[in-house]
């Protein structure tokens, strides 16, 4: 016979949701090769919600958050945000969304973040996209892009390059050595640059058809 503590545990874990089963694709790349480009295709195509860690951070920012002030400042001189207020972000999107495939753009950034949400989540990443382009076309790309992003001018742009060399290449880098990185050619135009993830796509989505034990 339980105690009255246990019956109270019980309450308290059924009224948890149980723990979600996802898939998870790392979309990664330099600023500006892209990523955000490629997962609106993706979503239209394959099905996966796009989660953009930049994203749920500049919401973080609108949504007047204590943690707003400190995010606007790490972003605006090109820094990464601490990995407990991000990941917390990415967590909640995953459990808030009804679907079970997830393509997380723009993380992880640096060791710090691929090791946290590893172990905090225990999820581990399906492959990583990584779309590889050079830094002149980036620029050019950001310098473009008029989102009206605080983060899209020359001195920002240049922090978030240095970064993105000294911290974001070593993930890469780290799950390459691993055999899960599909390495696109980002410098083509949108519609060249999606061929080439489809390639990646279309394998994983195909519906195999069997007939008399024979693949059709
Ligand atoms: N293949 C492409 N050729 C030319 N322009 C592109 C291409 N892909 C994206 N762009 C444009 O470049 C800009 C940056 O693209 P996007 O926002 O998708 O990059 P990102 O990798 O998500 O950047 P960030 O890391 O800064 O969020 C946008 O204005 C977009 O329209
Ligand atoms: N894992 C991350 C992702 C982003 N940031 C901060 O947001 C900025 C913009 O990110 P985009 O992917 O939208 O370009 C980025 O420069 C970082 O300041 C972060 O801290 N951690
Ligand atoms: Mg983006």
């Amino acid at each position: 016979m339980g105690t009255a503590v246990d019956a109270a545990n019980k309450v308290v874990n059924e009224s948890l949701p149980s723990e979600k089963k996802v898939t998870v694709i790392f979309v990664l790349g330099g600023p500006g090769s892209g990523k955000g480009t490629q997962c609106a295709n993706i979503v239209e195509n394959y099905g996966y919600t796009h989660l953009s860690a930049g994203d749920l951070l500049r919401a973080e920012i609108k949504s007047g958050s204590e943690n707003g002030t400190m995010i606007q400042n790490m972003i605006k001189e090109g820094k990464i945000v601490p990995s407990e207020v991000t990941i917390k972000l990415l967590e909640r999107a995953i459990q808030e969304n009804g679907n079970d495939k997830f393509l997380i753009d723009g993380f992880p950034r640096n060791e710090e973040n691929r090791a946290a949400f590893e172990s905090v989540t225990g999820i581990v990443p399906e492959f990583v996209l990584f779309f590889d382009c050079p830094e002149e076309e980036m620029e050019r790309r950001l310098l473009n892009r008029n989102q009206g992003r605080d983060d899209d001018n020359i001195e920002t742009i240049r922090k978030r390059f240095n970064v993105y060399m000294e911290s974001s290449l070593p993930v890469i880098e780290y799950y390459n050595a691993k055999g899960k990185v599909r390495k696109i050619n980002a410098a083509k135009p949108v519609e060249e640059v999606f061929e080439d993830v489809k390639a990646v796509f279309i394998p994983l989505h195909e519906k195999v058809v069997y007939s008399f034990g024979r693949i059709l």
